[in-house]
């Protein structure tokens, strides 16, 4: 069977990032969807449940294509933090998270007309103690506007990380074991093109 061609539906640059520097070629697009929970559901479905809608929507439009759909949120406590609002809404995230150990979940999904495979990936991530000027000045750096959590682990929020557990591509919101073990059931190989 031919390989079908490869598409990422999302709008993350570092999606986009990290799946080029697998060496794969795609194309790809955003898929403007509702982003809220439904009720009782826990963090792990509902990121599993929209990178399916994200492939499920771009499949749609590309039936012959083998779709992939990432979604990633930080959960402290029970608490799922997505992309802050505002300023406010950033500086309250990283208070929440300072000094503590949260998880970062990322849901992803591969689908075609014959293929539907699914991942979760979770990490714990440890900050150290971050004072309220910190916050200010780290979201003055345009960093966390579009960040789950309202920070990046590939930026300057390194500063803030004591230890990190799991995946780091995951945390990026796009975890490549998973996603590469996933693209080789459908037929795409990372490392033997
Ligand atoms: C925690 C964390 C998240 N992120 C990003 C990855 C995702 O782009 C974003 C989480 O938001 P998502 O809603 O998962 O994705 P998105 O809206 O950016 O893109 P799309 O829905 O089109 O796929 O946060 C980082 O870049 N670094 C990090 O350390």
């Amino acid at each position: 069977m031919p390989i079908l061609p490869l598409h990422l539906a999302s709008a993350s640059p570092r999606r986009r990032e990290i799946l080029t520097s697998l060496g794969l070629q795609f194309t790809y697009s955003g898929e403007d969807l509702d982003e809220q929970a439904q009720p009782g559901e826990t963090a792990a479905e509902l990121v599993v449940r929209l990178a399916s809608d994200k492939a499920m929507a771009a499949l749609r439009s590309r039936p012959e294509s083998l779709v992939l759909g990432a979604d990633t949120v930080v959960v402290l406590g029970g608490e799922v933090f997505g992309k802050p609002a505002d300023q406010d809404e950033a500086v309250a995230m990283l208070a929440a998270l300072s000094g503590r150990t949260h998880e970062v979940m990322t849901g992803v999904v591969l689908v075609s007309r014959e293929h539907r495979l699914s991942a979760l990936s979770c990490s714990q991530v440890r900050f150290r103690d971050i004072s309220q000027a910190e916050a200010e000045a780290y979201w003055r750096t345009g960093e966390p506007q579009d960040k789950a959590g309202g920070y990046a682990v590939q930026g300057l929020a390194a500063v803030f990380i004591a230890e990190l557990r799991g995946s780091y591509s995951g945390v990026m919101g796009l975890p490549v074991f998973e996603t590469a073990a996933m693209l080789r059931s459908a037929g795409v190989e990372v490392l033997n093109q």
